[in-house]
């Protein structure tokens, strides 16, 4: 490392560490004062918004710091994804319920920390038959206690308790549900951003024809997407096809770790969330995970501004 990125580095570090201390404390200083009149009250949440800020600003300086962690950070094949999964389930004994839970409320925080709710308030969440069109109900409950207001697109949805329970919980929560595709002008008009939750690390391409006319619209729509885990309809290691619709999203959530297609990304936003990975199943596959900020679901892996 050369001295100037060296001295770059210790600064990014200095200066987010900060950050996250004087974020850490300002919010104790909202919990012990949240009986106190509304107008310190109000001090200290635009306080903290400009805290919360001054951290992701911080995060998108700090790339030399996040190039670092990304060189040691491991990158998953389908096989590992799917073997890190099983493991979860099976050796740690852990629902998919809670693990989707913990998921969708990651992606929840990543798309509320990067685009803020009073510029992208109305969130088209597309929601494929799998787990990850699962992390995607839970997004979007998550996202409207959040004050954003999503809309949720499941053309196929799955029968089993898990999944109807989703969608209900998403239902009482008032959030609604849509038929059909919206066409890329009315994409463009009616929605600040788009969560594809349709396929994650099982999808083996080619796309089925059910979802061909989905992927096309939302590779030629302007609106912003944010891929949860992948970006749907890549393969999971060699990243975006050649022979059909692609997108390309402008923030991509990898859960639990990166997958190899993420190598391919070229958006401004890789964020990695589900803090869930038992530190020893961290080492066994040797996953390099970075340092999670504070109480946070989320960790700015790089951002390009
Ligand atoms: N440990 C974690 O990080 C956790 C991650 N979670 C999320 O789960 C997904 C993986 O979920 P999984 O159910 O295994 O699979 P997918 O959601 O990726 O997709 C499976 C469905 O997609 C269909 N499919 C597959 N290929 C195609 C295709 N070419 N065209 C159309 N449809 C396709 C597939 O259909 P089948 O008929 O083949 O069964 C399935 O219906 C992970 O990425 C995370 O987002 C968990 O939430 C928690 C733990
Ligand atoms: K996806």
């Amino acid at each position: 490392m050369s001295v100037l990125h060296s001295r770059r580095y210790l600064m990014s570090r200095v200066l987010l560490t900060s950050a996250v201390q004087t974020l850490q404390a300002a919010r104790k200083a909202y919990i012990f004062t949240k009986h106190t009149p509304i107008t310190t009250i109000s001090l200290h949440h635009t306080c903290l918004k400009v805290i919360e800020r001054a951290v992701v600003g911080v995060g998108h300086y700090s790339q030399s710091l996040n190039t670092r962690n990304m060189s040691t950070l491991r990158y998953l094949n389908q096989d590992e994804a799917t073997n890190v999964d099983l493991e979860l389930f099976n050796e740690y004994q852990f629902s998919v319920d809670q693990l989707m839970e913990l998921a969708g409320l990651s992606c929840a925080h990543a798309v509320a920390q990067i685009y803020e709710s009073s510029t992208h308030k109305c969130v088209l969440v597309c929601c494929g038959p799998g787990n990850n069109g699962g992390d995607g109900l839970v997004c979007a409950r998550h996202l409207k206690l959040l004050d954003y207001s999503p809309v949720v697109y499941y053309p196929k949805p799955t029968n089993k308790t898990l999944f109807n329970n989703l969608v209900k919980q998403c239902t009482m929560y008032d959030v609604p549900f849509i038929d059909t595709m919206p066409d890329v002008s009315t994409l463009n008009k009616d929605y600040n951003l788009i969560v594809d939750a349709l396929f994650g690390f099982s999808f083996k391409p080619p796309v089925r024809p059910q979802f061909y006319p989905i992927l096309e619209t939302l590779s030629k729509s302007s609106v912003a997407i944010a891929s949860v885990d992948i970006p749907s309809g890549w393969d999971v290691v060699c990243g975006p096809p050649n022979d059909s619709p692609s997108i390309t999203p402008d923030m991509l959530i990898s859960l639990t770790a990166p997958k190899l297609c993420a190598t391919h990304f070229k958006g401004r936003f890789h964020v990695l969330g589900g803090r869930f990975v038992p530190p020893k199943l961290s080492a066994k596959y040797q996953l390099n995970l970075p340092d999670y900020p504070g109480t946070s679901q989320t960790v700015i892996l790089s951002s390009r501004q």
